[in-house]
């Protein structure tokens, strides 16, 4: 579809956050309709599976990686001849998540997921956090997807940071012929897209104004955050919240976001996205990025970094022996788990979201950006698909009328992601479990049936029993490796942490995914 429509479909998203997905159906229309409810009390807003997408897309980009894709220290790659930004990507089959990538070392996003996918693509929706680069689009739109969205800051094929080094004293020998390249490029993405059956746009959808401060409480009271506190009646859970989101929005926004009005402008008209440069469209898509920017800062902090003295670690160490022989460095294990923390902003349960993601570590295929990892499936808790607002009982323990409870009704998270999941489970494969509350004992046995060789939560209501729903044989289970988000030195040493190299298992080891923030906190302690 030509730009024309994106405007329009974008301008009408913002009247009724339906348009903007050219849904049809009821259920997007209930969908859509809760992205800005609060609905009744005790209900916090949830995200909109548009902007899921598109947070899981910009956080897919920052998938921890190894040195040699971490040249020229900006997360530029070499890929093909030209300076290239990694970018992060998000398959999405029948509203469903069935890949999740980002660039790597020798491959742009859109080629990996040419690579990976194939004919599944036809039908599939695409969410990029930078917009695809014409040798990627050309084929996607071949393979027949039904929707490419992108992320409206600086592109794949940046034009920000080539239009930098042709201004610049001429140190960079490339950006000359690059800059040209990349304007080149930009052009050739524009026919493609004019010319496209597949629907090219822009799909942010705005917050409910109560959705950032919600996902901002919650994150703060998390069990992460929780298990902190716990540990240490002195320590600030909420002060150490606001550091760290302070952190990650600074972060996030020099990533993700045009500061200068003036060249988002000038970058957006050579993307072909005119309409957006006028007012008062031009402030809001800004105000859109910036609170989803936002909603990304605040739950990548419900859990805080290695810097703190926490990770995964196993719970019980004598199960090194039993299980795959390492566990995943604890830059990735905390990734993945965000990755769950996001998802956990759809659930459908008034108090409480979950969200669980399965990756395995596959025997073959490296050239994602995601190294052996490909992703199995994903899920949040929420009632059966389908039903809708208020079917379904939805009270908690505390009500005395047990026919009122929502136990019963309610689809787990790590359930949902082993229902629709888009891969086998391989037996000789390490397949792992991220979620972010601990697993009750509905799910337990599931887990292990399931295959699922490693699981990486928090225990904090492993013990409990509330009737409808326990946690007492969380504990128990055995053939899993329980990886608990916990203090790394079980003395509680927090002042000398062998942070940097610690993996999960608590071995230390000098492993190959070692990045610039790992570096920069081993200099600061030596
Ligand atoms: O392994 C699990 C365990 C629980 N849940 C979901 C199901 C349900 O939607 C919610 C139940 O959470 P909780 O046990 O905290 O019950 P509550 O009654 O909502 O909270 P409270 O702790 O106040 O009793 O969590 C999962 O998705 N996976």
């Amino acid at each position: 579809m030509a730009t024309a429509d994106t405007s329009e479909v974008n301008r009408k998203s913002e009247e009724n956050p339906a348009a903007g997905c050219s849904c049809k159906s009821n259920n997007d229309v209930k969908e859509a309709s809760t992205q800005t409810d609060t609905k009744v009390q005790g209900y916090g807003p949830r995200l909109s599976k548009v902007n899921l997408f598109t947070l899981l897309s910009l956080w897919m980009e920052l998938f921890p990686k190894n040195k040699s894709q971490l040249t020229n220290g900006n997360k530029i790659t070499q890929v093909c001849r030209f300076k290239t930004r990694i970018t992060g990507l998000v398959v999405v089959q029948d509203r469903n998540v069935i890949g999740l990538h980002c660039s790597s070392a020798e491959l742009h996003v859109g080629q990996i997921a040419v690579v990976k996918h194939g004919p599944r693509l036809k039908g599939c929706d695409l969410y990029f956090s930078r917009k695809p680069c014409s040798t990627c689009l050309k084929m996607i739109i071949n393979a027949g997807v039904s929707r490419i969205s992108y992320w409206p800051g600086d592109p794949e094929l940046s034009l920000l940071l080539h239009a930098e080094g042709a201004r610049g004293s001429g140190a960079d020998a490339q950006a000359v012929p690059s800059c040209q390249e990349a304007a080149l490029d930009a052009v050739a993405a524009e026919r493609l897209k004019s010319n496209s059956r597949s629907h090219i746009c822009i799909l942010l959808q705005p917050l409910a104004s109560c959705m950032q401060q919600f996902v901002e409480e919650t994150s703060r009271r998390c069990d992460f955050l929780e298990t902190v506190s716990g540990d240490d009646p002195c320590a600030d859970a909420a002060e150490l919240f606001g550091e760290q989101r302070r952190r990650s929005l600074e972060k996030f926004t020099g990533v993700f976001f045009v500061p200068d009005e003036r060249r988002h402008r000038d970058l957006l008209a050579k993307m072909g996205l005119e309409n957006f440069c006028m007012e008062p469209y031009f402030s809001s898509l800004r105000q859109h990025m910036r609170d989803l920017i936002g909603v990304l800062a605040s739950v990548a902090s419900s859990i805080p970094d290695l810097r703190q003295g926490y990770g995964f670690y196993l719970k019980d160490p004598a199960q090194v022996s039993r299980g795959p022989s390492q566990g995943l460095s604890q830059e990735i294990a905390r990734h993945c788990i965000i990755q769950a923390g996001l998802l956990a902003y759809r659930t459908e349960d008034p108090k409480v979201g979950v969200g669980a993601v399965i990756w395995a570590e596959g025997k073959s295929g490296h050239c994602d950006g995601t190294g052996n990892m490909y992703l199995v499936g994903c899920g949040y808790n929420a009632y059966p698909v389908g039903s809708e607002y208020a079917e379904f009982p939805q009270m908690d323990d505390k009500q005395q009328d047990r026919r009122s409870r929502k136990y019963r009704y309610i689809i787990h998270a790590e359930q949902n992601a082993l229902i629709f999941r888009s891969a086998e489970i391989k037996e000789d494969e390490n397949t792992m479990l991220f979620v972010t509350k601990c697993p009750c004992d509905e799910c337990v046995p599931l887990i292990r049936a399931a295959g699922i060789k490693q699981i990486y939560t928090t225990d904090l209501d492993s013990g409990k029993d509330k009737h409808d729903i326990s946690y007492l044989r969380f504990d128990r289970l055995q053939g899993v490796q329980k990886f608990i988000w916990q203090r790394n030195s079980p003395a509680g040493c927090m002042s000398d942490p062998v942070i940097p190299q610690s993996l999960p298992n608590g071995c230390v080891q000098n492993h190959e995914r070692e990045t610039e923030e790992d570096l920069c906190c081993k200099r600061q302690r030596l």
